[in-house]
């Protein structure tokens, strides 16, 4: 492992709890990741054990260079960091062979994003989500990211996209699971990987991407764009606008508009989080205990979801 494994928080790739291939069994794919498949994969987590547990596996194909094998591990090294409910738990990684895997607990209700779109509620089927669901998804990934706050560890990539669900049922738990921006930012990558095009424009502030300045300023704006992909029920921010129109549209005073439907003290909150000064931004501690008052309140968790007609471009 050349030097450039070591992250600045004395990270050393090297220390990452390790799985042994014959422990693994894949069972099916889950989805195109970035680097290559993710699978559903059973874990046997010692021989003898008879009881196999459910995983996810990243795989990282065979023929890929130094670089991203450097970056797959990188990842992995960030995520084993963390200890938190709210953000995907590393069981361990695969490195003796190809392909390269890295065991993550699996999340069998995938991303936030899609699970939103999917439970609009439709004339036929009303109840399928709730104002209360909502706000506890939010919580959730507000939960993650407060521990994030509190690790000085600035994600720099907070969307639905990148949330995982435990379950769609009742009882679901929302996780952060992507760690790729601030992977890249460690490697200093993202200029090179394209960049502007790749930066999630617009789920960032000003100053990001003016600038250049990040701090946990810039995913409390992320999470206030996350807030508005709740309770819009997965619309894809500004629609219609490109990324170029959206940083002058936003640098010059221009928000998001109220989702149809979302109570206002929640869109408030939203506008709080997209503040143009940073330091006025609420922090993650503040955004949970109002988030909190929201749930206790029945005026905010009785509102109705409103049955999205068949809205012309709302798709
Ligand atoms: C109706 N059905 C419901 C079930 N459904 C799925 C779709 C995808 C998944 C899935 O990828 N689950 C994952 N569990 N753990 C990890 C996962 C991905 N990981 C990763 O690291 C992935 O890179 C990642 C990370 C963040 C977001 C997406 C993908 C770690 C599970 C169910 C399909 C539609």
């Amino acid at each position: 492992y050349g030097s450039e494994n070591f992250l600045p928080q004395g990270i050393d790739v090297r220390d990452l709890p390790k799985v042994s291939r014959e422990s693994l069994k894949l069972v099916k794919a889950l989805g195109q990741g970035a680097f290559g498949e993710v699978y559903q994969g059973l874990y046997r987590h010692r021989s003898g054990d008879s009881v196999e547990m459910p995983v996810a596996v990243k795989t990282l194909p065979e023929l890929s260079t130094g670089q991203s094998e450097n970056d797959f591990l990188m990842e992995a090294a960030i995520m084993a960091k963390f200890n938190h409910p709210n953000i995907v738990h590393l069981i361990g990684v695969c490195f003796d062979m190809h392909p390269r895997f890295i065991v993550l607990e699996l999340l069998a209700g995938g991303d936030l994003k899609n699970f939103l779109r999917e439970s609009r509620p439709k004339a036929e089927r009303v109840s399928a989500i709730t104002m209360k669901d909502l706000l506890l998804c939010s919580l959730d990934v507000c939960k993650g990211s407060r521990y994030l706050e509190v690790q000085r560890f600035i994600h720099r990539d907070i969307a639905a996209r990148n949330c995982l669900l435990t379950s769609r049922g009742p009882g679901r738990v929302v996780k952060i699971a992507d760690f790729g921006m601030a992977r890249d930012v460690y490697r200093a990558e993202y200029y090179k990987k394209g960049g502007k095009a790749m930066l999630p424009i617009k789920w960032m502030p000003p100053e990001a991407y003016i600038d250049g300045v990040f701090s946990i300023k810039t995913d409390v704006w992320s999470f206030g764009v996350l807030l508005w992909e709740v309770f819009s029920l997965g619309l894809m921010p500004y629609t219609g606008l490109s990324n170029r129109e959206v940083m002058e549209s936003v640098s010059t005073g221009g928000r998001l508009d109220k989702p149809y439907g979302c109570p206002l003290e929640i869109y408030l909150l939203m506008c709080e989080c997209w503040n143009p000064t940073p330091s006025e931004r609420p922090s993650f501690a503040q955004i949970f205990d109002r988030l909190q008052r929201f749930l206790q309140d029945p005026a905010i968790t009785g509102a109705p979801l409103p049955v999205l007609r068949s809205l012309i471009g709302a798709v």
